[in-house]
């Protein structure tokens, strides 16, 4: 494993097609319902992400300790999955795992007939599952302005409980479109439900086994769209993505048509032209927030100025985002600040070094978010088998685009 990857462009000019990774978010809601409808489902396209590879392990593995290592999506849609199968796990996952609060989840498995009990701290992994019973009732009050996983994690049980599923969402709906991913999910393989106003109802009903086949990430073409706006000249294709994604990620066509980029629909994909740039952007992020480090990155490098908001989430991810990014633009000259509540503004400075290093924090975003900015001078990422999480072949792709890529002992 190296410790350091420094990365340089030679001509910061960009051509050519890249196959992006399949969605992990849409991979593991398939592989998720395809257990629960208990047929042999077809899904093509898995992603190669570690996310989803680890999924797919887990669900077959009949070991009684389950380690979900640092997938929030696999730690809270399989404490869904064991609770209605009755199955008997603990569920545990890396150190910052444990710090990621899962506590909205149990007590709503619980009021639907789960035991589970915390194994150290009240409200957080590691899980031990004891059983389920169901008590005939399925109608529950969740926040929704914590994680949308738990929610998505609770819709996809929702079908296999006796009185099915009745949800009073409860606060801000943040990551909506992840909730809507998983009811589109949810009705390629057969089911019904009704999302209306705050309310979202799942008959009890039976999963079919489908030909599902998953998109290319969205969220991986953002690291894209920002190494085009930063590129002196590019013509990049984008392979495996549509138009009408199933994934809200697929706003960073909206917001990259704001930053200098012009997003041009192809059969194969998407191909991606530099076009105008604003100096001065706002965005709420509330509904995509795993684009918010990829624009701050971007914004710091271009020198935009960049207001935010949405950003409450971003604390209990792979690592506190917000932090993260305030310590690391600091070496841009830049600086990140919440001016009130809520709301984020942030300067950019005048790039002086001559060579930027950032750390990532266990965070394949930061790697992924940082690592355009070698279009303008070279950059050094520390720690960079991160991306494995959700894009292993990020590195072998820029390698493709015709970055140079040093990695270290
Ligand atoms: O359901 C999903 O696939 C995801 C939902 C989002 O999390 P939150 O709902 O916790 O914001 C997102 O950040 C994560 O990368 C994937
Ligand atoms: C937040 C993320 O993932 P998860 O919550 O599934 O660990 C992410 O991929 O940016």
């Amino acid at each position: 494993m190296s410790k350091n990857v420094t990365i340089t462009h030679p001509t910061g000019i960009l051509k050519g097609s890249i196959q992006l990774p399949a969605s992990k978010s849409e991979a593991n809601r398939a592989l998720i319902i395809a257990a629960l409808s208990g047929e042999e489902a077809e899904i093509h396209n898995l992603s190669e992400a570690n996310d989803t590879q680890l999924l797919q392990k887990l669900l077959k593995s009949a070991d009684e300790t389950i380690d979900a290592e640092d997938a929030g999506t696999v730690m809270r849609f399989l404490t869904a999955y064991y609770a209605i199968t009755g199955q008997k796990k603990t569920l545990t996952g890396t150190e910052r795992m444990c710090q990621r609060p899962i506590k909205v989840l149990v007590e709503a498995l619980r009021e639907l007939g789960a035991s589970i009990d915390y194994l150290k701290e009240d409200g957080y992994p590691p899980l031990k599952l004891n059983g389920f019973t169901s008590n005939g009732n399925g109608k529950l009050k969740v926040r929704s302005d914590i994680s949308s996983q738990y929610i998505s994690a609770l819709l996809m049980i929702g079908p296999l409980l006796p009185t099915g599923l009745e949800l009073e969402l409860d606060g801000k709906i943040s990551s909506r479109p992840y909730i809507e991913m998983t009811l589109a999910l949810m009705q390629q393989f057969g089911v019904t439900a009704d999302f209306t106003e705050n309310i979202i109802r799942v008959p009890a009903q039976k999963y079919k086994p489908v030909v599902f086949s998953v998109e290319s990430d969205w969220s991986a073409a953002s690291y894209w769209y920002s190494m085009v706006a930063l590129a002196r000249e590019a013509d990049i294709t984008l392979l495996g993505l549509k138009e009408g994604s199933l994934q809200g990620d697929n706003a960073i066509v909206e917001i990259m048509s704001r930053l200098g980029v012009y997003t041009e629909f192809v059969p194969n994909g998407i191909r991606l032209i530099k076009e105008h740039q604003e100096k001065k952007v706002a965005f709420d992020f509330s509904d995509c927030p795993d684009l918010a480090q990829t624009i701050v990155a971007l914004c710091a490098g271009l020198g935009v100025t960049l207001e935010m908001t949405g950003l409450e989430s971003l604390r209990i991810k792979e690592t506190d985002r917000i932090q993260a990014l305030q310590i690391e633009v600091l070496s841009m000259n830049t600086s990140l600040e919440e001016i009130t509540p809520g709301v984020f503004r942030m300067e950019p400075g005048i790039l002086t070094s001559k060579e930027l290093t950032f750390r990532t924090y266990q965070d394949h975003r930061m790697a992924m978010a940082f690592a355009p900015l070698a279009l303008l001078q070279p950059v050094t990422i520390q720690e960079p088998e991160v991306v494995r999480k959700s894009y292993p072949s990020f590195w072998k792709d820029l390698e493709k685009a015709g970055f140079d890529l040093i990695f270290d002992a």
